[in-house]
This record gives structure tokens, C-alpha cells and sequence, in this order.
């Protein structure tokens, strides 16, 4: 595999859609699928960035009662989260407000009035993501001919159900100012979003057109390569859990967000956002009951004397990003 451009596959319920989401989550890690198909209206995506703008846009005040805990919820200031502790010596050149699952449709964590107004639609769209989600994982299913005996298709999303508890699923509103707002804009010490992976099984990242930036490592050629947006596509990539979970077939692969040149897009803003699907919590990572996943041999999750649950994956990923230790989730 040389390619380096993402794929942009059609999204619908058939096996070739299945195989090809599978060959691009095996290769690059990462891959567009069409919003037509993913349910989710347009224009719920376009009201969602008017809604995100507008927090972005309010008092600091506001925003900072909201701070972000070790629960992983709430608003991260410029310079909080380190993404790439290794190589940065400053944080991210980025706000970012994470909100948590929802329940019976209102947030389980404070809002500032910016999101506050706006609950019901903030949970309408993370329910969106969260099926969306679902219908990849369910294709990944049978993309990997998962025994009928233990669930076949489903075998992911009975894992990824709500009523299995609680889950880290995030839905996460980003902000990533232009420099010339910003007088303190270092280009040795800032970068928008350091290198890293995904810590759940998908993400779901939503851009704008001419606000681009992300790059991903390309796993075997190790060089950085743009991502370009592609307008009504979602890009879809794997998280670390979900490679862990399927011995390493799928790959979560690194990324990052650069600072634009200066002299050119260096005047936008770019906001995007994500939903990090995670399983529900007491969900054990034990190996995925498929030939595929077999034949892998003793790797992540094959290995058996390594189960995990995906709290704990997620609690040990967390700790490194902001410096919790050990907290409660
Ligand atoms: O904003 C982006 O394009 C990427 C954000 C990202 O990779 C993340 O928050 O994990
Ligand atoms: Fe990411």
C-alpha cells in the first residue's frame, strides 16, 4: 500500500460498502464516507458549527465555570491539553468543549448559557453520531464474519450499547483561532494539535471547507500527509481501543493539526468537531470471535493475559493527555 489519499466510499447496508470500509481501516486508518446515508441532515451539521461558534464566542468567564475534570467533560482552554506530551513543551493552540453522554436528554454536566440554550438539539446531534456509529460498527462486523454463534454483526454495537452502562463517548466542539488574533502565537513552541491517536473504537470528524489542517502519519511511508476536506463527507477513523480490540488489523493511526502558514490561511479560524465513540464501560476487551481477527495470533486483545476494560483504556489514556492521574471517570 502506497496511496496516501483518504478513499471516499459511498456509506450503505451492503457487504461491498462493509469490505471497503474494512480495507481502508486495515491500510490508512482513515476514510471519508458520504453524509448522504449516515442519516444525519445537513443542516444539522451546519446548525451545530453556528452553535459552536457562538460558545466559542462568549465570555471566558462563562466558559471557564465549565472547566474541563477528570471526567473528561467540559471546556479546555488555549494550552490545556498536551496531545503530544513527548514533543511539545507548550499545550494545543486550541479550545475545545467536551460533552459527555446525555441522559434521558439532558447533559450530565454543566453547560455554560452558550450550549445551555441549545441542550436538546447539542443531544439530538450526539445521537446522530452515536447511530451513525453504531451502523460502521455493525458493517465492521460483518466485514470481519464474526461468528453467528456469538452475535455475528452485532457483536460491536451490543458492546457499544447504552444499556450495557455508561460509556466515554464524547462529543467534542473544537476551536482553533486564527494567529493573527493571537499577539502570544510562538511557530517553535505552538502547534493546533500535536500528534497523536484517538483513544476509543471511531471517531467521527466533521470539517468545513477551506478551514483545513489535519494531517495524518502514513503508517508505512512514516511522512505526513494533508488531509483534504471533502464537503458533505464525514471522515471516519479508528481510535486505539478498536486496533487493540482487533489485534491491530484496524489501525488508529496518528494525526495531527497543523498551524497554517501565516502569509496564507493563517488568518482563518478553523472549528471542526468529533465524536469519540467509546464502549460502554464495564465492556471487556476479550478477543473478537472472528477468523480474521484468530489468525492475527497472539497481538492486543488476542492476548488474553492483557484484558482490559475499556474504562481502564480509557483512564490510562487520559492521564497522559492532561496529566490526571488515576482519577475517577
Ligand atoms: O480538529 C481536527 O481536525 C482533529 C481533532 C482531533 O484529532 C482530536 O480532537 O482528536
Ligand atoms: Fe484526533
Amino acid at each position: 500500500m502506497s496511496s496516501s489519499s483518504v478513499s471516499l466510499i459511498p456509506l450503505a447496508d451492503t457487504k461491498e460498502c462493509a469490505e471497503r470500509l474494512l480495507e481502508a481501516a486495515e491500510t490508512l486508518g482513515f476514510v471519508y464516507i458520504t453524509l448522504e446515508g449516515s442519516d444525519i441532515p445537513p443542516e444539522k451539521v451546519e446548525r451545530m458549527f453556528e452553535i459552536s461558534k457562538n460558545f466559542f464566542a462568549s465570555p471566558r468567564e462563562e466558559k471557564a465555570k465549565c472547566h474541563i475534570s477528570p471526567d473528561n467533560r467540559g471546556w479546555s482552554s488555549m494550552h490545556t491539553e498536551i496531545l503530544d506530551p513527548e514533543h511539545q513543551r507548550r499545550g494545543d493552540f486550541k479550545e475545545a468543549f467536551n460533552l459527555g453522554e446525555f441522559k434521558d436528554g439532558r447533559a450530565q454536566q454543566p453547560l455554560p448559557p452558550a450550549l445551555q440554550d441549545h441542550e436538546s438539539e447539542l443531544n439530538e446531534f450526539s445521537d446522530y453520531c452515536y447511530n451513525l456509529c453504531l451502523k460502521l460498527l455493525r458493517l465492521f462486523g460483518m466485514a470481519l464474519k464474526i461468528d453467528e454463534a456469538e452475535g455475528g454483526k452485532e457483536w460491536f454495537t451490543s458492546r457499544h450499547s447504552r444499556s450495557e452502562g455508561p460509556s466515554g463517548s464524547i462529543l467534542r466542539l473544537l476551536f482553533y483561532p486564527s494567529l493573527t488574533a493571537h499577539p502570544d502565537f510562538d511557530p517553535k513552541l505552538d502547534t493546533r494539535a500535536g500528534a497523536h491517536s484517538d483513544y476509543g473504537s471511531i471517531t467521527l470528524l466533521f470539517q468545513r471547507p477551506s478551514e483545513p489542517g489535519l494531517e495524518i502519519l502514513h503508517p508505512y511511508l512514516k511522512t505526513w500527509h494533508p488531509v483534504p476536506v471533502i464537503p458533505k463527507a464525514i471522515l471516519v477513523n479508528i481510535g486505539d481501543l478498536l486496533s487493540h480490540w482487533t489485534a491491530g488489523l484496524l489501525r488508529s493511526t496518528v494525526h495531527r493539526v497543523v498551524t497554517p502558514d501565516p502569509g496564507t490561511e493563517g488568518h482563518k479560524d478553523r472549528y471542526s468537531m468529533a465524536f469519540f465513540c467509546h464502549p460502554a464501560y464495564p465492556t471487556l476487551l476479550t478477543p473478537v470471535p472472528s477468523d480474521i481477527i484468530r489468525s492475527r495470533g497472539e497481538r492486543g486483545a488476542n492476548d488474553a493475559e492483557r484484558t482490559l476494560t475499556s474504562l481502564d483504556h480509557l483512564k490510562s489514556r487520559l492521564s497522559s493527555a492532561y496529566g490526571w492521574k488515576s482519577e475517577p471517570v
